[in-house]
């Protein structure tokens, strides 16, 4: 099911495989996967095809020399720019028999400095100038080549990852750092965090695993996937008949300071919307009438609501007044699930108390932070949380004892017992307000429909991104998407999921 494995733990499953296997057989298999996704992506007559393969002075650059002959051999026109290893670094022995192939092929090989590769029409490049030896940002004559590749306009395949990206964080080595910008990426043994959330979205383009042939047996079980529906879709139940709207749970929305009436309402609309059989939303100060574009809304002032009768989702728009602090207090001592969004956290972070009352509960808690949030209850910057997305919410997956979805371009989803899952979904019209407060309510109302915390995150972050895909593919998006446009899509992805999966 999508395992994503460490570089480390890609070390070690290519260590154990190497034992079992003839010199070079690895890299071998790498060069020939890598030259079979590449003509993938050229045209069928191979012999038109200007190829540019970029080989780096490690294994990766190995990789590619050999995935340089194979394309060669099938007539393609193949140019070579290759950077030996620095001075008293020695090559590996299956790379300098990859560079003897590369040589005796029809490859040409050019120097870096070639003015003519900005101005020739390629077909396709292919990056294996760095893989998971990526050490130090991209500087000098390699950072100039990579700016040029990102000015070409025909696809770029990275070999195992785009050089110049981190293949655990997804972050691009900095500071000031450049990477290529992949349209494809075929990565090598196991799939890497790294491709898919932070920067690694935007670089990586498509990704595809070549495990090499290596065995099962060499793969320790990863605590680390992408999402799946798989995961979650046990809990996607059809209606009986013979229900009703007690049947189907309540959530309260507890919000909604003033000037901030519109962030509940963003969230009990998602949640009436995707199920749920009673929505309140609660608020803070100057409690709404009602909703008129959604007047199925109980709309109350929080202080007069008994909150262990609902599923409660409580941050979006609540501020930081004492009546906010008070809500998120009783909240917490209550006996019913909770998730806590937006200004919730903010508060949380400012209260070490409420932390450890939090932990300490026994109801199922979900926390659904952007970066921002993380840095404030991690007591750090966005810039380090960014840095390394999965330790962070791991960390306060553990620390507070709850599931954590941390947003944001590949959003994490951690447990307290250290497993995680990248979600795969969603997109760039994903950046804009209101959103958060959506997928707070989705999630909200999967909880009072009686899901497991850990598979409700899942299918609320799964949906939220489906629905903003749809969305783009007709054209709403990415530009200008509002989040009240999720709502409907959200309720379809939803019920289609349902025929799809429940019996
Ligand atoms: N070994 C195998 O059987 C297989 C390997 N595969 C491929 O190998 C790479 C990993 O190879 P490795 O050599 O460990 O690492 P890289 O090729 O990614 O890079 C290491 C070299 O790059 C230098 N380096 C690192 N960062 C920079 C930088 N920013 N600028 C310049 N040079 C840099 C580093 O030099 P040092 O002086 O720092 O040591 C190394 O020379 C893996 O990603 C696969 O593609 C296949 O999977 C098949 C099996
Ligand atoms: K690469």
């Amino acid at each position: 099911m999508n395992p994503l494995y460490t570089v480390a733990e890609i070390r070690a499953v290519e260590y154990a495989a190497a034992a079992t296997l003839p010199p070079g057989a690895l890299m071998q298999r790498a060069g020939q996967a890598a030259a079979n996704a590449a003509l993938d992506l050229l045209p069928l007559s191979t012999a038109q095809a200007r190829v540019l393969v970029l080989a780096g002075p490690g294994d990766n650059g190995g990789d590619a020399l050999e995935a340089a002959a194979h394309l060669s051999y099938t007539g393609a026109q193949v140019t070579l720019i290759h950077f030996a290893p620095a001075e008293g670094r020695v090559s590996s022995d299956e790379r300098q028999a990859a560079l003897q192939r590369a040589k005796v092929s029809d490859a040409r090989f050019r120097e870096v400095a070639d003015a003519s590769i900005a101005a020739t029409e390629w077909n396709l490049v292919i990056d294996g100038l760095f893989g998971i030896g990526l050490k130090r940002p991209l500087d000098g004559a390699v950072r100039a080549l990579v700016e040029t590749v990102n000015q070409l306009r025909c696809n770029v395949l990275a070999l195992d990852v785009p050089s110049g990206l981190d293949a655990d964080s997804g972050c691009v080595v900095g500071p000031d750092g450049v990477a290529v910008h992949a349209t494809h990426t075929i990565t090598f043994i196991g799939n890497k965090p790294g491709l898919h959330t932070c920067d690694g979205r935007d670089y990586a383009g498509l990704v595809d695993v070549a495990r090499l042939e290596i065995d099962a047996s060499h793969f320790a079980p990863a605590s680390l996937h992408l999402n799946d529906v798989k995961f979650f879709s046990r809990h996607l139940q059809a209606r009986r008949h013979n229900s009703h709207k007690g049947s189907y749970g309540n959530v309260a929305v507890i919000g909604g300071a003033r000037g901030m009436s519109g962030a509940p309402i963003l969230a009990a609309r998602t949640a009436i919307n995707s199920g749920v059989g009673r929505v309140y939303a609660l608020f803070v100060e100057d409690a709404l009438p009602c909703d008129p574009g959604q007047p199925e809304l109980m709309c109350r002032s929080a202080g007069d609501f008994e909150l262990n009768t609902a599923t409660l989702v409580i941050g979006p728009g609540l501020g930081d007044s004492s009546a906010a602090h008070a809500l998120l207090d009783q909240a917490i001592a209550s006996d019913s699930v909770l998730l806590a969004d937006a200004d919730a956290i903010n508060l949380l972070a400012g209260d070490a108390a409420l932390q450890t009352r939090l932990a300490q509960r026994q109801a199922a808690v979900v926390l659904t932070p952007h970066p921002l949030e993380a840095a404030r209850l991690l007591g750090s910057s966005i810039g380090a949380v960014q840095a390394d997305r999965l330790a962070a919410a791991r960390t306060l997956a553990a620390r507070l004892q709850a599931i954590v979805v941390l947003k944001g371009s590949g959003t994490v989803i951690a447990a307290p017992d250290g497993k995680a899952v990248i979600n795969t979904t969603g997109n760039p019209a994903l950046a804009t307000a209101g959103t958060g407060d959506v997928l707070a309510g989705l999630c909200g109302a999967l909880l009072a429909q009686g899901w497991p915390q850990w598979e409700a995150a899942l299918a609320a972050v799964w949906l939220h991104g489906m629905a903003a895909d749809v969305l783009v593919t007709e054209g709403c998006g990415p530009i200008g998407l509002t989040a009240a446009e999720l709502i409907p899509a959200i309720r379809t992805a939803l019920n289609r999921m349902v025929q799809h999966h429940a019996r």
